[in-house]
């Protein structure tokens, strides 16, 4: 009895103690954290649709602590734009989960550097020489042969009247779109067990990644990985390391043996040019851990949106249906589009705004950190403090948008509203210093898949998918549907 009396009372002691350091401090509200766990039950099974709600109680700029890791949640364009703009280099740090320690890669990675020398020059790489527009342009035909092969594989599901599961094809047309990019190769096939090997890795880094790790909000369990998880990222990101480093040093072998062949126009090619001007202080790991974080940052993103995308316009075939006539009459009986007539449509260009509108593959954005002390709006944020921007809850957010909830690419046709990071109330890809740099090259993917499934094919709904599970989320790395989009593709 007397053992209890004494806990109530250490409870209630700590209970004000927490309460007068929060009003002097000021720190922005949130609910009450439980001792040891903070709010960690408040997460259930879909965080950002937690936080939207809790969001509406507390506000834009609400408090929450997830185990030991204090977490300011951003929830308003307003906000949004005060961090990421007005205060963008204190806000420009990461905080860096446990399964990224592996191979090193939070000591070595773009994605997790802090905005410093080595971070700005491999930003300057990404920007001026990878995905510049000259060096995307240049890779266009590279791209071009992978969507044929989707569209082959597409006819060959119409002609057996067999279903495309989309995320399987998506993610398959995806990393064969970025590795040609990248490294002139193909990862996958359509149909094949032989090269499964990329596949595989992949989909692995997306699971570890995607995994809650009780290590990230309880820093005393890290030593004990009792998850397994930084031991699997060891595996998974050494093997990718692996197969990069083997491209990479084919290349290196094959412009020693043959230094007058014609160059090959993909992001490798940049890479042996930067090792042999020596001209930045990178080292060669410096530029294997790039092109890991590229491959996995662009794989996860474009695959879950594309499935987004064919899911949205299957359950609203009038939106479908401008798709197509727009293409119809800006590209005529070409089977393929090129990438220079996405300017010339405007609808398709809509269709992929109110996607990442509703369904921002990162909900809540990669996390930020504060890298000092800094008062928002009043209320000061502590330095070391995580950032998350809550984009799923802005994209649906009714003050904002008109009927939030319906899919109306039409709202974007005749005003500028766009994702580049200018428009605080869309910002799937984030925006500021750390704005994810591979845009240019997902808004070609996005833009190019989607016109070819949809110009070469009408797709009907495999039998027996019910309503309901066009609206399922499953929450992990990316927020992808819960139950995979399996359609028909029929001859139009
Ligand atoms: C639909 C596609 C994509 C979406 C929605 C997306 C979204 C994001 C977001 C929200 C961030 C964090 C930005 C911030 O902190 O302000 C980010 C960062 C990043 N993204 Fe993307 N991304 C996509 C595709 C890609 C592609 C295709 C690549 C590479 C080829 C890529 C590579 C990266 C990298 C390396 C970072 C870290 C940048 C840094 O911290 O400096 N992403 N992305």
């Amino acid at each position: 009895m007397e053992t209890i009396t004494l806990l109530l009372a250490l409870f209630f002691i700590a209970l004000t103690y927490f309460i007068s350091s929060r009003r002097r401090r000021n720190l922005p509200p949130g609910p009450f954290p439980l001792p040891i766990i903070g709010n960690m039950l408040q997460l259930g099974s879909k965080p950002h649709q937690s936080f939207a709600q809790l969001s509406k109680k507390y506000g834009p700029l609400m408090s929450i602590h997830l185990g030991s890791l204090y977490t300011v949640i951003v929830s308003s364009p307003e906000m949004a734009k005060e961090i990421l703009q007005k205060h963008g280099q204190v806000f420009s740090g990461r905080t860096i989960a446990q399964a990224v320690h592996a191979c090193d890669h939070d000591k070595i990675s773009m994605g997790f550097l802090p905005v410093a020398n080595t971070w700005r020059d491999m930003r300057k790489i990404c920007k001026e020489q990878m995905f510049s527009h000259h060096s995307l342009e240049a890779s266009e035909e590279l791209r071009h042969q992978k969507l044929q092969q989707l569209l082959d594989y597409a006819q060959k599901c119409c002609e057996a009247g067999r279903a495309v599961d989309i995320r399987e094809a998506s993610f398959i047309t995806t990393l064969n779109l970025m590795s040609a990019t990248m490294f002139s190769t193909q990862a996958t096939e359509f149909d094949s067990e032989a090269t499964k090997e990329f596949k595989e890795i992949i989909e692995g880094v997306a699971t570890i990644v995607g995994v809650a790790n009780f290590a990230d909000y309880f820093p005393i369990l890290k030593p004990f990985d009792l998850q397994g998880i930084k031991r699997r990222a060891d595996g998974y990101f050494g093997r990718l390391l692996k197969l990069i480093e083997g491209y990479l040093n084919e290349r290196l072998e094959s412009r020693r043996l043959n230094p007058d062949a014609p160059r090959k126009k993909d992001f490798l090619e940049t890479l042996v040019d930067i090792i042999e001007a020596n001209e930045y202080k990178l080292t060669t790991e410096h530029l294997t851990h790039l092109m890991l974080d590229l491959f996995v940052g662009g794989s996860e993103t474009n695959t879950t949106s594309l499935e987004w995308i064919m899911s949205e316009l299957v359950i609203n075939p009038d939106k479908m249906a401008k798709v197509k006539e727009e293409l119809k009459s800006v590209v005529g009986d070409e089977k393929l589009v090129n990438e220079s007539d996405m300017p010339r449509l405007p609808y398709l260009q809509a269709v992929i705004k109110e996607v990442l509108r509703i369904h921002p593959p990162g909900p809540l954005l990669l996390p930020r950190k504060a890298e000092s002390d800094q008062v928002v709006n009043g209320y000061l944020i502590p330095k070391g403090t995580q950032i998350l921007f809550n984009a799923w809850a802005m994209g649906r957010d009714p003050t904002i948008w008109k009927d939030p909830e319906s899919f109306e690419p039409e709202r974007f046709l005749n005003q500028s509203i766009d994702f580049k990071g200018q428009d605080f109330e869309l910002i799937p890809f984030g925006s500021g210093r750390r704005i994810c740099p591979g845009m240019p090259l997902a808004n070609r993917i996005l833009h190019m898949t989607t016109a070819t499934l949809v110009h070469n094919f009408d797709w009907k709904l495999e039998e027996g998918t019910a309503d309901a599970d066009h609206k399922g989320e499953l929450f992990g790395l990316a927020v992808r549907r819960a139950t995979p989009l399996r359609i028909i593709p029929l001859k139009p």
